[in-house]
């Protein structure tokens, strides 16, 4: 199988970009940002994705994850162009993106915030039950799974927004910055986190950071420099 329903089959990428190009227009100049950017990311793999401020790291999330539409080029999932498959779809099913401003609600508990993305994505299920094994898969422990996202700690919110992000179920997952406003050790437990969704759930993970220790644990480093990937 071969379409977006199949599995990933080892070896075969999950995500190619082909061709990326994002230019912006700013009054009558217009500057490319990403000049072509080609690479293929596997399912089981962490990436990270390096480059000084301003280099396209985040407009390259956005494109991967379906948020933005690329000037050229292509972002294939399963060999599909994600433009053809709808992007909505793509954001719903496929891929999902922990922003650096997270997005919690914060007058809602950490599970409610997860089976409420789950409705509005059309999760079925017990999703609740599911909600609470997330937690639980993140090490949210058991007395702030119901309490107001606002009153956990920075580290707490990551690891709730990492859960929300996987309830969909999602093959590929994104993140911005995960571990810039946390402590070290926090960062490090995250760091755990998302290696085990790679490495036990088979999960593509794509990490756009500034941190030398997410580099350092993920398989694959990537870096943004003058508009493409090496
Ligand atoms: N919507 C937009 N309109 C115009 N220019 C934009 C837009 N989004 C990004 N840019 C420009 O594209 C360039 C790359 O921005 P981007 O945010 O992708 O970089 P970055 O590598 O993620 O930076 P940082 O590490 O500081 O977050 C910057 O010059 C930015 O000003």
């Amino acid at each position: 199988m071969t379409g977006p329903g199949a599995s990933a089959s080892a070896g075969s990428p999950v995500l190619e970009l082909k061709g990326l190009t994002r230019s912006y227009e700013s009054g009558n100049r217009r500057r490319t940002v990403l000049k072509g950017v080609d690479h293929a990311f596997e399912a089981g793999r962490m990436y990270a994705i390096v480059g000084p401020s301003g280099s396209g790291k985040s407009t390259l999330l956005s494109l991967a994850s379906g948020l933005d539409s690329p000037t050229a080029g292509t972002v294939r999932f399963r060999g599909e162009d994600i433009a053809k498959l709808g992007l909505g779809r793509y954001r719903n099913r496929h891929a999902a993106t922990v922003f650096q401003s997270l997005n919690l609600l914060t007058y809602m508990t950490a599970v409610q915030n997860i089976t409420s993305a789950m409705e509005i994505t059309g999760v079925k299920g017990p999703r609740k039950q599911r909600a609470v094994e997330l937690l639980d898969l993140l090490g949210v422990e058991k007395q702030d799974r119901n309490r107001r996202t606002l009153q956990l700690s920075g580290g707490q919110q990551q690891r709730v927004a990492i859960a929300r992000a996987l309830a969909c179920e999602v093959d590929v997952l994104f993140a911005d910055e995960p571990t810039g406003a946390l402590d070290q050790e926090t960062a490090a437990g995250i760091i755990e986190v998302f290696q085990k969704l790679a490495h036990d759930d088979g999960k593509c993970v794509i990490v756009v950071t500034h941190s030398r220790e997410v580099a350092q644990a993920s398989d694959e480093v990537l870096q943004l420099k003058r508009g493409r990937l090496t």
